[in-house]
């Protein structure tokens, strides 16, 4: 892919960009089929890999995290360069054009509504970060990372010029980050339009993104991953089924069957929320099996642990540090038959398969969620011995 930004050196984010996108496919595959064969050994060999699920090469991001630089009436949005200034990005091919489409208008928002860039070095100003989440129906929502809530007021006044100028917004909302340092948002979160969350038609189920719940940065490749899993649930049939990390509910939800009962558990009660809300409407559109769904608020490790039936198929898709050894150990004695194992981060999805021995990976796919990155999902199933 060419990249204007990449080739003047103004942004080098997407490490791989002078790569191929088919060759950066495939030597992602060969790294991860060296790491598990380093991890696991022969278990390894018996992995039945389906072809990679390829993304799309641009316009595949549907989730946009941009740094506010420069000033109210000259704003940047993008990154920060090494010095702490801004470096405008806003025509990143990563971006889909409804989503792109939307940062000049939010940049003269900026203007009109008298926003001040955070300066980092200086540490004064209040607009630090634009995070904006692209629906597959076009809608949009848009969440604006502030120091304080000094501009607060000056926001909700202005909001009619921009729902006007951005009338794909379904969802504004204002996230305070009071502290100096390099995170991306805080934990206060004031939500300013009618609507709280953010409507993601994904197949026949709608999941229900509210502002800090997780989603999946690429949702076309989401929706495969969701397919996939669901059809090797399907094959194996079980009648009861967790979800682990179950964020708003994705997995879960693209697993309900008549007979079939699932259980989502995830730490945010925000996501379990917004998970139960979906399965309502499922419930009221009929389908088979969705008043069987049940989500917990919980750490996943302890509520299996405290449970005393064992289920037959879990699914696991946790962040980036893995299930780790409690979860893992739990699994490898539990006697559950299939397990499913969705990661971003093939490192820990190794360790955390080499403590799981009594589980032979019988199927593995490369999803290619974050193209010119080094980055990309892998889903593995898994059958007890
Ligand atoms: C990679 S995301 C997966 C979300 C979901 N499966 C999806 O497809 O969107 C990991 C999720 O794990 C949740 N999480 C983090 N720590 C957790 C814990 N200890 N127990 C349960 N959930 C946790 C996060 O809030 C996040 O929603």
């Amino acid at each position: 892919m060419q990249c204007a930004y990449y080739d003047s050196e103004r942004c080098r984010s997407c490490t791989l960009i002078p790569v191929p996108h088919e060759r950066q496919v495939a030597d992602k595959q060969a790294a991860l089929e060296s790491l598990l064969a380093e991890a696991i050994g022969e278990r390894a060999a018996g992995i039945g890999w389906l072809a990679p699920m390829l993304s799309a090469e641009q316009g595949f991001r549907t989730k946009a995290k941009m740094v506010v630089g420069g000033t109210m009436d000259a704003p940047t949005v993008g990154i920060l360069d090494a010095q702490g200034r801004g470096v405008d990005l806003r025509d990143c091919p990563l971006y889909p054009a409804p989503l792109a489409a939307a940062f000049p208008v939010l940049a003269e928002f900026v203007h009109v509504a008298r926003l001040e860039p955070y300066d980092v070095p200086g540490r004064r100003g209040e607009l630090k970060h634009l995070i904006v989440t692209l629906a597959p129906d076009g809608a949009l929502m848009v969440r604006l990372v502030m120091r304080s809530t000094e501009a607060l007021a000056r926001i909700e006044k202005h909001l009619p010029w921009l729902l006007e100028r951005l009338p794909s917004l379904a969802v504004l909302s204002v996230n305070v980050l009071p502290e100096h340092k390099a995170v991306l948002e805080g934990e206060r979160e004031i939500v300013l339009t009618e609507r709280g969350s953010l409507a993601m038609g994904m197949g026949d189920v709608v999941l229900h993104l509210r502002p800090q719940s997780f989603f999946q940065t690429n949702t076309a490749i989401a929706r495969e991953l969701y397919a996939q899993v669901a059809g090797w649930v399907d094959d194996a049939a079980p009648a009861v089924v967790w979800d682990l990390y179950c964020g708003v509910g994705g997995f879960a939800l693209h697993c309900l069957a008549e007979d079939r009962a699932v259980v989502g558990v995830e730490v945010s009660e925000q996501a379990i929320e917004s998970a139960r809300t979906s399965a309502e409407e499922l419930v009221r559109a009929g389908r088979p099996g969705a008043d069987e769904a049940l989500f917990v608020a919980a750490d996943a490790t302890v509520w299996a642990r405290e449970q005393e039936l064992v289920p037959d198929a879990v699914i696991v898709n946790p962040p980036r540090r893995g299930i780790g050894a409690e979860l893992a150990g739990w699994l490898e004695s539990s006697g559950v038959g299939t397990v499913v194992y969705s990661s971003c981060n093939a490192v820990t999805l190794a360790k955390d398969l080499a403590a799981m021995p009594s589980l032979r990976p019988v199927r593995g796919r490369l999803l290619d969620m974050f193209p010119h990155t080094a980055h990309y999902e892998a889903v593995v199933l898994l059958e007890r011995i």
